[in-house]
């Protein structure tokens, strides 16, 4: 089968996006693994497929793959990729653009040539739907990794996210906590880690070791959530710049009981097809 795709990215978060609403397909997790694969196919953090509404009140389900062939619930730079990739398909016209993932709904808004906003929805902050193995909602849980006690926030914005305070994300021990933290025995599904420096009350910096796909140059769910955890502790005002080694997020959460919206650029890298 000869595959059509577009490769595009988020502030350096990249995807191989796919239409499988003109191309009916069925990708096998092993399919996913060969198209990420930087050596052995495209290449990306993410592979993003376009598939037919599953519901009358949205225009497309936005369906996620990880690098290892899992499915995600959640992604916020492809998200606004997703966009951008279904209007220049002419598969919509809309500048505004309801998507159904795994997680629920999310709301797309084309704001110019280079600005997608994305409402990524509320945040779900229960332990047992993120899921976190702990008995009750805490404002920081104690995880305790190889004998070290971290204090960490745990956050879902769709996908399950653990966000740690940190002086310097420079200096933050990403390459060996990610992975640990990722894998850790109370998080049943795995979960994203997300390293955050406080810079102002409405800036930080930000280092997310993805589930399934390392350390990216940037993750708009981990934007999200470190924010939310930042307002949730006092430290972080209602909008926020997060700033990410690919580049700048804008974040606006008014609080409990509001949806996340995250701002940011895309672009489009090239086009071309693959045999699976
Ligand atoms: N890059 C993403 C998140 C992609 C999914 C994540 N790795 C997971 O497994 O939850 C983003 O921009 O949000």
């Amino acid at each position: 089968m000869l595959l059509k795709f577009t490769k595009m990215h988020g502030i350096g978060n990249d995807f191989v996006v796919i239409d499988g609403v003109t191309q009916r397909l069925q990708l096998k997790p092993r399919d996913i693994m060969k198209i990420a694969d930087r050596r052995l196919g495209v290449g990306c953090d993410q592979v993003l497929l376009a598939e037919p509404p599953g519901r009358p009140d949205v225009d497309f389900f936005y369906r996620i793959y990880n690098p290892d062939g899992s499915e995600a619930e959640q992604c916020g730079n492809g998200a606004r990729c997703f966009a951008r990739f279904v209007r220049q398909r002419r598969l919509t016209q809309k500048r505004v653009i309801r998507v159904e993932t795994l997680s629920g709904i999310s709301e797309l808004r084309i704001v110019d040539r280079h600005q997608v906003e994305v409402d990524m929805g509320q945040p779900t902050l229960d332990p047992g739907s993120i899921p976190l193995h702990r008995p009750q909602r805490e404002q920081e849980y104690w995880l305790n990794v190889q004998g070290e006690e971290l204090s960490i926030g745990a956050v879902s914005m769709g996908n399950p996210h653990a966000v740690l305070r940190v002086t310097d994300t420079d200096t933050c021990r990403i390459e060996q906590l990610g992975p640990l933290i990722e894998h850790h025995v109370d998080f049943p599904h795995r979960c994203n880690v997300g390293f955050m420096q406080i810079v102002e009350r409405n800036e930080i910096r930000l280092r997310v070791h993805e589930r399934s796909a390392g350390e990216t140059l940037a993750c708009g769910s981990g934007a999200c959530a470190a924010v939310v955890y930042g307002r949730l502790r006092g430290w972080l005002d209602e909008q926020v710049t997060v700033q990410l080694p690919g580049g700048k997020l804008h974040i606006a959460w008014p609080g409990e009981g509001h949806t996340v919206r995250m701002t940011g650029p895309t672009a489009v890298v090239f086009e071309g097809s693959i045999r699976l």
